[in-house]
């Protein structure tokens, strides 16, 4: 199994392109389910979620070919499966957002339950009312969602309880088909699900009110194919420039966009960064500045997003002062802090809610990963750790990090990825 060994105490200095964003190509992929006519997205980033989302299509019969400028062509007439095996779902849970262009398109579909995973119960509860409401007939048996529609779906009134990003998405494909008007409240507004509503109506989807948390869709009959490029990501990005925050120096980060951050950007200067920005790039600079430890409070989007709090965790626990960190999206996501507290780290858990004080150096260790963020959380104690720092299980890096290694390796960091 892969390891990443790093040796702390190099600034970073320098540029970094940001990839595209896996939140946003993962739901786009399963948009091309939606038509008959040959979808081709582009910015794709090279991770292993997106080739298990590939494996998934293809393990339904759908042809995906790889063009030489490094864009996929997908196409559903070749399509013989209208299922998502549980082998696949079990190793990335988004996989259940080709739910709802499956049924609304192929009228049935039979999708693994994702399950519980490193972060929490994580239920979907959500797509499946969202389904049902748009006249779906779903039964769960046997660990699997069996969903069938005699006809189109029908427009419908949905709020939703809680906002889900997924669920937004799965429910969003399904009404874009539907007959009728559907009317979404208390919708997610991340900037990954605008960017698939954007795909969607480059396919000749009528959808208003992206952005906002009330998304209203008028039917149509059939899509078209289109093309369409995916935003960069903007964890990445995140986690790039906490990088440049704790190891000191001079960090930039290209191809990105810096109105998706500004909840990020808020917390780094208050962390002390001099942080400035352009069209397509933000800057962190912390020479001669004071690394200082700050309240983050996680939320869906706008606010701060939970996907960078194992960062800005271990932001607070090598900075000055006392930081507390609250996690309100998802009920189980401090798996980090044990494995930090193990590098010198000092932090108390309450509920949802982490106190850390910061701590003059950490020291390094071999450490685990356990999921995704917390991986990074990690990866950036350990470049700022005395010493060496073993992070084992980078399979959860490699999720979601393209190219973790030899970007920042490029940046300064003293990082190897170790197998055996
Ligand atoms: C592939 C992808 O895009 N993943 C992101 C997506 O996950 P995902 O879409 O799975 O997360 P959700 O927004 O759905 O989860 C938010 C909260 O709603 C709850 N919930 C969700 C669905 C449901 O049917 N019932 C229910 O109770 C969840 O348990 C959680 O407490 O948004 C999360 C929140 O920004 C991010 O951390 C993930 O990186
Ligand atoms: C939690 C994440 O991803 P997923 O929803 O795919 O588990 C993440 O990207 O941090």
């Amino acid at each position: 199994m892969d390891k990443l060994l790093i040796t702390g105490g190099a600034t970073l200095n320098g540029e970094v392109r940001i990839s595209g964003a896996k939140n946003a190509a993962l739901p786009i992929l399963a948009a091309a389910l939606l038509t008959k006519e040959p979808v081709t997205i582009s910015n794709l980033p090279h991770l292993n979620d997106i080739t298990t989302m590939i494996s998934l299509l293809g393990s339904m019969g759908v042809s995906v070919v790889l063009n030489e400028d490094m864009s996929v062509e997908i196409c559903t007439e070749t399509i013989t499966e209208l299922e998502a095996p549980y082998e696949l779902v079990k190793t990335m849970r988004a996989s259940i957002v080709v739910l709802g262009p499956l049924l609304a398109h192929f009228g049935k579909a039979r999708v693994s339950l994702p399950g519980g995973c490193a972060i929490g119960s994580r239920p979907v509860d959500l797509h499946i009312k969202g389904m049902e409401a748009l006249g779906a007939k779903v039964e769960v048996e046997g660990g699997y969602i069996n969903a069938s529609v005699d006809g189109r779906l029908k427009g419908a009134s949905i709020f939703f309880d809680k906002v889900t990003v997924l669920g937004t998405e799965n429910v969003m494909m399904a009404a874009v088909l539907a007959e009728g008007k559907t009317v979404l409240e208390n919708a997610a507004k991340e900037p990954e699900v605008v960017d698939l509503a954007n795909c969607l109506i480059a396919m000749g989807a009528k959808i208003q009110g992206v952005g906002t948390d009330t998304i209203t869709i008028e039917g149509v009959e059939a899509l078209h194919g289109c093309h369409h490029p995916v935003i960069p990501d903007r964890i990445e990005a995140g986690t790039y420039l906490v990088a440049g925050a704790v190891a000191g120096g001079k960090v930039r980060i290209k191809e990105a966009i810096p109105e998706h951050l500004e909840a990020v950007v808020t917390k780094l200067k208050e962390a002390g960064g001099i942080v400035t920005q352009g069209d397509d790039w933000i800057e962190i600079d912390m020479n001669g500045q004071t690394l200082k430890a700050v309240d983050i409070r996680t939320a869906p989007y706008p606010a701060f997003p939970t996907d960078m709090q194992a960062q800005f965790t271990l932001l607070n626990a090598v900075a000055r002062g006392t930081g507390t960190v609250e996690e309100t999206v998802f009920e189980n996501r401090f798996m980090h802090i044990n494995e930090l507290e193990r590098m010198g780290a000092k932090a108390k858990i309450k509920g949802n809610t982490v106190v850390i004080e910061g701590q003059e150096t950490l020291k390094g260790a071999p450490v685990m990963a356990t999921d995704l963020r917390a991986s990074a959380s990690l990866v950036l104690a350990g470049l700022v750790a005395e010493g060496e720092t073993l992070v084992d299980r980078i399979y959860h890096l490699d999720r979601g990090y393209e190219c973790i290694e030899e970007k920042m390796a490029m940046l300064g960091a003293t990082i190897r990825r170790v197998t055996n």
